[in-house]
């Protein structure tokens, strides 16, 4: 039995088992490239579901967690630290926003984000009380926990987790009209990943995000952004909606916040909107903590100085380029922007997946039928060619 069987063997006997993944066992990285247990190297292509944009270990990200961890981690926020503040001044610098409400995974600054909606309906709409709404899209995926689950349209994420949140409105994703339709009165926000990842790299039509501007605006509506896969990078602008110039109300951040070392998220806003929380209405023991807040400093700053935005514009699309001309029979769509790519094919993605790892190259199935390439946006022209080569021996 292989050091990778043991592995695997152990974690089927005692892991829940809430997880598909491939047969490898991974037990080093770096940048853009990872080892498995048995020495095997190969390059990742999925970037932990784009966590991992400055790619693995980036050094400078190891090197101020060492540092930070031996200065101070934790503190809670019953006390202040010196980290926190020029966290949230990197963070609404970024976005453009007045206030910022740091958590640590996706789901909790998703919930931390309705709960500023709902509560920004009653105080500051008018809605009233326990009449809030919010609209959603068919195959959203904003996270699992209660809340972000009553989101979704998909019954595999639901089933069995009853009752879920009421008040939840589902609308076709990339159609404006039927936003508009599912407007009124109490509605809180419009909730929407600029562009769909767990849907399988879902582009909405060009204009869209801009009609979806001027509906909440008009209507009066928060227009939140989750941009917690789509954002900092991976799109080829630093936000998917810059590739509208449009200014969601709420932003919400996560996975590549942190650089791949640590969970931080982050939801930012006006102080009317973020304002509606006073001491005692949310927290979370490790939000904002100096650990996290200086690692994710450091991430955007690599971002910034390593151009990575540049070079996932740039290396995007010419891996767009070249995965078009590939001719495999079983490709119905080649579709994605910036190094956020999905190929849709007429049969199960699973195989190929396999087919890839054995040819030294990592990415998962979406949704059944769509491969997910995502590389860590730090990738040169000369990887890329690599991952194309294999990926031409395959499709
Ligand atoms: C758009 C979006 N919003 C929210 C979340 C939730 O983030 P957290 O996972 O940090 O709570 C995501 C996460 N995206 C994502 C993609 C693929 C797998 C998984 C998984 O739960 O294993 C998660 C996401 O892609």
């Amino acid at each position: 039995m292989t050091h990778t069987d043991e592995i695997i063997e152990k974690t089927e006997r005692y892991g829940a088992n809430n997880y598909h993944p491939l047969p490898i066992v991974i037990s080093k990285a770096q940048g853009v490239w990872v080892w498995d247990a048995d020495g095997n190297r190969y390059l990742d292509m999925l970037s932990a579901y784009s966590a991992l944009n400055q790619g693995h270990c980036h050094p400078r990200l190891i090197q101020t967690l060492k540092d930070q961890a031996e200065r101070v981690t934790l503190t809670s926020r019953a006390f202040h630290n010196d980290q926190l503040a020029p966290f949230y001044e990197k963070v609404a610098a970024l976005t453009k926003k007045e206030m910022i409400l740091p958590m640590n995974t996706g789901a909790e600054a998703v919930e931390t984000a309705l709960k500023a909606a709902r509560r920004w309906a009653y105080d500051r709409k008018g809605v009233k009380a326990n009449q809030a709404e919010v609209i959603v899209c068919h195959d959203n995926f904003h996270g699992r926990t209660l809340g972000a689950v009553s989101l979704s349209s998909n019954d595999e994420y639901k089933r069995g987790f009853g009752p879920l949140l009421p008040g939840i409105k589902t609308i076709p994703y990339g159609d404006a009209e039927a936003l508009e339709a599912a407007i009124n009165e109490n509605t809180a926000a419009f909730l929407v990943e600029p562009i769909q990842g767990e849907a399988g790299i879902i582009i909405p039509p060009e204009g869209y995000l801009k009609q979806v501007r001027d509906l909440c605006s008009k209507h009066n509506v928060l227009f939140i952004a989750d941009e917690i896969q789509s954002g900092l990078g991976r799109t080829g602008e630093l936000f998917a909606c810059d590739h509208e110039a449009v200014e969601p109300d709420m932003f919400i951040l996560g996975k590549a916040l942190g650089g791949g070392v640590m969970p931080v998220s982050a939801v930012a806003a006006s102080k009317d909107v973020l304002g509606v929380f006073e001491p005692g209405s949310h927290g979370s023991t490790f939000g904002g903590n100096p650990l996290a807040c200086a690692v994710a400093i450091e991430a955007l700053n690599v971002l910034e100085e390593e151009r990575l935005v540049e070079n996932a514009k740039e290396l995007g699309t010419y891996f767009m380029d070249e995965l078009n001309q590939l001719t495999h029979s079983s490709i119905r769509e080649v579709r994605g922007k910036g190094l956020f790519i999905g190929i849709e094919l007429t049969e199960p993605a699973r195989p190929f997946c396999e087919k890839l790892k054995e040819k030294g190259l990592l990415c998962k199935e979406t949704h059944e039928n769509v491969i997910r390439f995502a590389p860590p946006l730090i990738i040169t022209k000369e990887e890329l060619q690599e991952a194309l080569d294999h990926i031409r021996d395959v499709l």
